[in-house]
């Protein structure tokens, strides 16, 4: 939704047929040894150089190539347990084949590089080699990690993919995360060979924590998680054990690893008192796993046991501040407002507010989202923090090509980084797969086996099905799109992309169906998405809104946006364009460049009576009212034309446009037309589709009613408002925007 799909653009189109005929091409070497390998000298140099060429393009940053990404046919993590695998070599493998039941023990014999992967040439026990490319591993040196791949570093991978590469060359792809092991230095699987002379310490308890304390001193988290686990097996006492967990679930807590680092602060049952640093961590998990309850509960006790900790003041106010958010709705958008603008990436330490909603079945659509009492419009149904966000700056080059060559779909932006993103969160928190692992995913039959060898199996084409699903491309503020698109706002505009580059997953608004007449809209502020009501409704609607947002065009043209998702809509406007000939259309665009004659971006309307009776023409193409169908093509010529009477001070002509405007769109408002014919205040009796120059018709009617009938001006006003909020998130900003005096 919003992202830019680049499936029909020729020049993509070109790479993914190239590479579906490279694939094409391998296959026909399925199950065959490879005919020549190159020695293992000259392996290694080939790999060196492109490293070393690499590191080099990275300082002098002159690569302004776009990066691609491939998702390969979709192939299943492993479910056997590692003990129940038999190990195999590199001389054994057969090209294009997953060689299930087997796994390979490799040392690196190079450093590590990541272009889209992480690679690094490997060895077996008989020093044969091979390229490994693992996707979706975590960045080296990400929130001060070490390295995850270094030269000597040892590690299993579970039925091995054997491949011809891209260059030409041969390899090992790795998609899942639960496929490889990484085996630490006092791992017995480590063959003796390999293992490194370390440990310069006693084989205690209390040599494994100090080791894990120097390792942790300097940001070696892994290694240390590694050490203290280590120290448990030597632990004799239960303190020992105590003071081993707790440290662990220190390193656990920076390498982002909450479930665990709770596992390691349960209570001990010996200790009366819990540990001050325990309650402390364990407060800072749950906050992290937005279990802000529950975090509240642990600073309670927290700060009735140790009154003299001055932090636990601050977390407590901060977890509070959290629940007020998830229990009422109210934020202080303001502030939420400048973060959005501030932070870099826009992520904002907010909680998620689910308003009167539930998920329920939808009839063909699946499951929706429903309303379980009355809304008005401008209400808040959901604001709801990203469960993982990807940002990519409008316009900057930090964006890659994604390209499925089993979906052909391709999007432009930072998608490949949100796989990623949700890949490493989910296979560190197990406790969070079930938010995403329930979201919509087409036919794609996942793994049906969660957790292996300790550990949970995080299905790497599953997920990037989710989120090809369910993702949403985003504006950082969509307070700034709105003005943009207030700006273009003349003739023949209205139909700019809304695409972005910068994605994320919301999994609540993941459950809203599309209808073209949508009932409610979505805005961003950061990583923040609210999804407020666009009319009013009675309990128990479902709540919809645009996938894609609709335009004047012909049903198969409209129902193509959708071939993505599968569906076909059968909304009032989609039906209606069904049924409407193709003459029709064609007579509402050659009216509309006939228009174009006589509209000058700056100077507004040239000759306003040939333009309205152009307009008149234009109407006369729709045949249902526009309070059943809203009409697309007419809000910009009438806006506009509003705008050239409010110019030449027709005030009368121009309340009348804007309200035809506001009606073209499906709005039915009473008492706002002029001359008045009763002191009837203007109400809109039925909400129509919000569009973004909603906003601008109202603040025109409302500077218009201010010269002719003062009374109106202030509920005209209030309107805009409404409508600001729906489109931008919030009205804190509207006075600012529009430069609204105050009273
Ligand atoms: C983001 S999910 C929405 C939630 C989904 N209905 C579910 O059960 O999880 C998108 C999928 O919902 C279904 N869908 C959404 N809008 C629809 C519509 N107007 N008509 C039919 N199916 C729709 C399609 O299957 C689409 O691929």
């Amino acid at each position: 939704m919003d992202t830019h799909d680049v499936s029909d653009v020729p020049q993509y189109l070109e790479v993914l047929l190239k590479q579906k005929r490279r694939l094409q091409n391998a296959k026909s070497q399925q199950g065959k040894h490879p005919r020549t390998r190159k020695t293992r000298d000259e392996v290694i140099e080939q790999f060196n150089i492109k490293l070393m060429m690499n590191v080099m393009r990275g300082v002098s940053h002159d690569d302004n190539t776009i990066k691609s990404s491939f998702i390969p046919p979709a192939y299943l993590p492993c479910h056997n347990p590692f003990d129940l695998l038999t190990k195999i070599l590199i001389k054994d493998l057969l090209l294009e084949t997953h060689h299930r039941g087997t796994y390979l023990l490799l040392r690196s014999v190079t450093g590590a590089d990541r272009i889209n992967a992480l690679m690094a040439i490997m060895e077996d026990e008989y020093q044969d080699v091979i390229m490994i490319q693992l996707y979706h591993q975590r960045n080296d040196n990400e929130h001060g990690e070490e390295e995850i791949l270094r030269e000597g570093s040892v590690l299993a991978i579970k039925e091995p993919y054997f491949k011809l590469m891209s260059d030409g060359n041969y390899g090992l792809r790795a998609d899942h995360l639960s496929d490889i092991i990484f085996l630490s230095a006092y791992d017995e699987r480590v063959p003796k060979s390999w293992q490194q002379s370390g440990g310069q310490h006693d084989d205690t308890a209390v040599g494994w924590k100090i080791a894990g304390n120097n390792y942790f001193n300097v940001s070696k988290y892994h290694a240390a998680i590694q050490s203290y686990t280590k120290g448990l097996t030597f632990s004799s006492t239960e303190d020992e054990a105590d003071v081993l967990r707790r440290n662990r679930s220190l390193a656990f807590i920076k390498t982002k690893q909450f479930d665990a680092a709770l596992r390691d602060l349960e209570y001990p049952s010996s200790t009366i008192k819990p540990v001050e640093k325990a309650l402390y961590r364990r407060a800072q998990a749950l906050y992290s796993l937005r279990k802000y309850p529950e975090c509240c509960e642990v600073l309670k006790i927290l700060r009735i046991e140790y009154p003299n900790n001055t932090e636990v003041e601050h977390e407590f106010n901060r977890a509070a501040d959290r629940i007020k958010e998830l229990e009422t709705g109210t934020y202080p958008f303001k502030k939420l407002h400048r973060q959005a603008l501030k932070l870099q990436p826009p992520q904002l330490d907010h909680a998620t507010y689910v308003g009167p909603l539930r998920i329920k079945g939808s009839g063909s659509r699946g499951r929706g989202l429903f309303t379980t009492e009355a809304v008005r419009a401008g209400d808040l149904l959901l604001c709801e923090k990203a469960f993982a966000y990807a940002f990519a700056e409008e316009g900057s080059n930090n964006v890659a090509l994604l390209i499925n060559v089993e979906t052909d779909s391709m999007t432009m932006g930072a998608q490949a980084e949100l796989l990623q993103l949700i890949v490493q969160k989910l296979y560190r928190n197990p406790s969070l797969a079930p938010i995403i692992n329930n979201l919509h995913h087409g036919s794609y039959k996942p793994a049906n086996v969660s957790e292996i060898d300790g550990g949970l199996v995080v299905d790497t084409f599953l997920i990037e099905r989710i989120i090809s699903l369910n993702c949403f491309g985003c504006p950082r503020l969509s307070q700034k799109s709105h003005l943009q698109s207030q700006l273009r706002a003349g003739i023949y505009d209205k139909q700019t992309k809304n695409e972005h580059h910068s994605c994320g997953v919301w999994p609540i608004a993941s459950y809203i169906n599309h209808s073209c007449f949508s009932n409610a809209r979505r805005a961003f502020i950061g990583d923040i998405m609210t999804v407020r009501a666009t009319q009013d409704l009675a309990a128990d609607t479902e709540i919809t809104f645009w996938y894609k947002s609709p335009a004047d065009e012909s049903y198969a043209e409209r129902q193509k946006g959708f071939g993505h998702w599968g569906f076909k809509c059968d909304c009032i406007m989609c039906q209606d364009t069904q049924s409407t000939n193709q003459s029709a259309f064609s007579e509402r665009s050659k009216l509309r460049a006939k228009g174009l004659k006589y509209y000058d971006p700056i100077r507004g309307i040239t000759d306003t009576t040939k333009f309205e009776i152009i307009v008149q023409k234009m109407e006369d193409t729709y045949t249902r009212p526009a309070s059943e169908v809203p009409r697309l093509s007419m809000w910009d010529p009438l806006l506009a034309l509003a705008k050239s009477y409010m110019g030449n001070g027709q005030l009368v002509e121009a309340i009348n446009s804007a309200l035809k405007a506001l009606e073209s769109l499906g709005h039915v408002i009473e008492g706002g037309s002029m001359p008045r014919a009763s002191g009837k205040p203007v109400l809109i009796k039925k909400w129509g589709l919000m569009h973004n120059c909603i906003v601008d018709c109202w603040m025109l009617l409302s500077n218009a009613y201010a010269l002719v009938a003062l009374e109106l001006k202030d509920i005209a006003e209030q309107y805009a408002r409404i409508s600001y909020k729906i489109c931008v998130g919030e009205d804190e900003t509207f006075n600012e925007t529009y430069k609204v005096p105050k009273p």
